[in-house]
């Protein structure tokens, strides 16, 4: 059987609603994946979505976009969607930055919009490239 499918999935407080309906919308394909979140995101999207395997980190500005980048850097994320909000100064701004840098080194998908995501997301049904790299292939 297929390896599971591990999804990073964060939003910034103004676009989380938005990623709450995202998630929704594409709940049945999302039950077949292990999907890892901030704690807040976290939170809203296991609420919403009970059908859905929700692991949650620490919330964004106590560590949790630090704990979803380690796990890229040791290949446990396939994909990383990042509702980010563009109008907002955050206090940990920084963590943000390394946690996208992370996901450019170690070139796996990252979308940071939801019409990305949704492309993202249809490309990802199919197992990819990414995923036998973070396999150690
Ligand atoms: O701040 C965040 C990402 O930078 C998100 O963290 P929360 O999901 O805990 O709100």
């Amino acid at each position: 059987m297929a390896a599971k499918l591990r999804l990073a999935l964060i939003a910034h407080d103004q676009k989380k609603d938005d990623l709450v309906a995202f998630a929704g919308r594409h709940e049945a394909m999302l039950s077949g994946c292990a999907v890892f979140a901030t704690g807040t995101t976290g939170g809203r999207i296991a609420q919403a979505c009970p059908s859905l395997d929700v692991s949650a980190m620490k919330s964004g500005p106590l560590g949790g976009d630090q704990q979803i980048g380690a796990m890229i850097a040791e290949g446990g994320i396939d994909a990383l969607i990042f509702f980010v909000d563009p109008l907002t100064a955050m206090p940990h701004d920084v963590d943000v930055k390394a946690l996208m840098r992370l996901a450019i080194v170690y070139d796996i998908p990252m979308a940071l919009n939801r019409s990305t995501a949704e492309m993202v997301l249809q490309h990802l049904r199919r197992p990819t490239g990414n995923q036998k790299r973070n396999d150690g292939k």
